[in-house]
């Protein structure tokens, strides 16, 4: 199956994506920090770059012109602060990459995609933390709902939350076929809500009626429920993810990179513009919601039933 998908990326890549697939190594005296690496996904060894920063692995395939970050901040990937911030840092640097077109989204650790926003970054701490936080949680999906680049979610495992809105953040959805595994806004049931541009997300995705249900009753959808909805676009063995996401990246990646980012710019900025326009009302917000006796509350409580489940 690997060797196919690569097959089908030699062709769509065309011209230099060839030529460089079958040179095999590009590597220059002047590209520091570039390693040769066999393939995890079966290429043949080619020209790879790897970066590794707490709770982040970014490998660079500049010969196929293909990123794949994996969260690796265990054990649910929970996205802290730090996470947030090398997520957003790693961004900007593959968007600054020229022949880096497409990036794979996906997780490190076993069964969980990201368990979402760090609860514990969200309470006992000081309204600047908080600030500094939501501001962190704006950036990154500002970056990655207006990315270049084409953005795949690999989803291997349960997505809820903020986890759910990095996955719907990108171009296309695909999730492993386990009905352990869940996504969804499900901010209800921590008895907080989600924000407006987490919802325009949402709605944006799978409409209004269906964003509504969801997001008033907190839903977390199996992957067929998933799918049947709309949340993701595709639901694959789990031992298929990677690949698939390879396969269909080499699908967006045919098409002309311009007349795709002039489309999906054109499709998303009203989206984004909303939030730009009160970007600060919305840490404000979020501060002073937050700090709420009540919803401090909640929060802690939350936690507790999460650590006496597993009593
Ligand atoms: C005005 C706007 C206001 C507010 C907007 C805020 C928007 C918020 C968005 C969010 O993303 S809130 C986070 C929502 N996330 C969740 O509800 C997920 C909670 N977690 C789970 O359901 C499960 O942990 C799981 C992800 C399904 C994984 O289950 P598993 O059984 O594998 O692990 P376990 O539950 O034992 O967890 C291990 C460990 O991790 C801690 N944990 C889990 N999730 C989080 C989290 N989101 N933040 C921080 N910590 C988390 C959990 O307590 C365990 O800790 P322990 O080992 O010390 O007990």
């Amino acid at each position: 199956m690997a060797l196919r998908v690569v097959s089908v990326l030699k062709r769509r890549l065309g011209g230099p994506g060839q030529k460089l697939l079958r040179s095999g190594n590009l590597l220059s005296a002047t590209q520091h920090r570039w390693e040769k690496m066999p393939s995890s996904v079966g290429f043949p060894v080619t020209s790879r770059r790897s970066f590794s920063k707490t709770a982040l692995i970014v490998d660079v395939d500049h010969n196929l012109g293909i990123a794949t970050m994996k969260m690796n901040n265990p054990p649910v990937n929970s996205l802290s602060l730090e996470l947030l911030t090398n997520f957003v840092i790693d961004l900007e640097k593959l968007e600054n990459e020229k022949r880096c077109r497409g990036l794979i989204i996906t997780s490190a650790s076993p069964k969980i995609f990201s368990a979402g926003l760090d609860i514990t970054e969200m309470y006992g701490k000081s309204s600047a933390h908080y600030a500094e936080f939501w501001k962190a949680v704006q950036e990154l999906w500002l970056k990655l709902y207006m990315s270049n680049m084409v953005v795949i979610a690999a989803i291997n495992g349960s997505s809820p939350a903020g986890g759910c809105l990095i996955s719907l953040a990108g171009d296309y959805r695909i999730m492993a076929d386990n009905p352990k595994y869940t996504i969804g806004l499900n901010e209800t049931l921590l008895g907080i809500v989600a924000p407006f541009w987490f919802k325009d997300t949402l709605v944006n995705t799978i409409g209004n009626r269906a964003s509504e249900h969801a997001l008033q009753l907190g839903l977390l959808f199996s992957p067929t429920d998933a799918l049947r909805v709309g949340i993701v676009d595709q639901v694959v063995p789990e031992d298929k993810v990677q690949d698939t996401a390879l396969n269909v990246m080499s699908r967006w990646l045919s098409i002309p990179d311009h007349a795709r980012q002039l489309t999906k710019t054109m499709m998303r900025k009203p989206t984004v513009d909303r939030l730009l326009k009160q970007r600060e009302a919305d840490i404000k917000n979020f501060v002073s919601f937050i700090s709420r006796d009540s919803i401090q509350k909640s929060l802690h409580m939350y936690m507790k039933h999460l650590k006496e489940r597993k009593e």
